[in-house]
């Protein structure tokens, strides 16, 4: 028996502890686990049906152990990715910089894959705003200069969960489109090489 067809690979990324499962858990199940922490070992897949418009869109999405332990298997989850959602969590400042990190392979071994930074636990922030380590501003100068989006979520509130994977999904039908406009007419933009570009030129 062969499983759904997947129209988008997604890849979580990001330090061990950021939410990254827990983000996984609420947009598939629209729930948030509480009890002792388990770390995820090697990976695990789960396959989201979702509309865009009148579309139906399969999104496939691989939750990677953030462990460094694991480092080398992520690197084999991220392969033909078009979607990454590196998270960092808001109250961690090293999370980000590890995000940094893994920013810098994928645009250096995946150009194609379109990269989306999440700030994770916002509700933390919303009990106490002191507890922020990483500005919104800082990171928006730096998601602008590498040409990716940026949420905030929280998975204990549900927080602007749904809009990140909703994101994923519009841009990737955005892409799909323009790939057909310019194939049926013959057009060569000279930026098929920018995921980007071809991202936002729909909106
Ligand atoms: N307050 C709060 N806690 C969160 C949130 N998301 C995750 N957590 C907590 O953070 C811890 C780690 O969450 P996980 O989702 O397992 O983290 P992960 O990134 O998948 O971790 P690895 O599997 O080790 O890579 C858990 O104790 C969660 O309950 C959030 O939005 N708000």
């Amino acid at each position: 028996m062969s499983g759904p067809r997947v129209d988008v690979k997604v890849v979580m990324l990001g330090k061990e502890n950021v939410g990254k499962t827990s983000l996984v858990e609420r947009y598939v199940h629209d729930r948030f686990l509480v009890g002792p922490y388990q770390n995820t070992i090697g990976a695990a897949f789960v396959a989201k049906v979702m509309s865009v418009g009148d579309r139906t869109v399969t999104l496939g999405i691989w939750d990677t152990a953030g462990s460094e332990r694991y480092e080398a298997m992520s690197r084999i989850y991220y392969r033909g990715a078009k979607a990454a959602i590196v998270c960092y969590d808001l109250t961690d400042s090293s999370s980000f910089e590890r995000a940094k990190f893994w920013v810098k392979e994928l645009r250096s071994l995946e150009e194609a894959c379109q990269i989306y930074l999440c700030g994770t636990k916002s509700d933390l922030l919303e009990e106490d705003r002191r507890r922020r380590r990483v500005d919104f501003h800082d990171v928006q100068d730096y998601a602008d200069n590498i040409k990716a989006r940026l949420f905030e979520t929280s998975s204990k509130t549900g927080q602007s969960v749904d809009e990140l994977f909703q994101k994923v999904a519009d841009d990737y039908v955005s892409v799909a489109a323009f790939q057909v406009m310019t194939e049926d007419k013959g057009v060569d933009l000279g930026q098929k090489a920018n995921p980007y570009f071809y991202s936002c030129c729909h909106h």
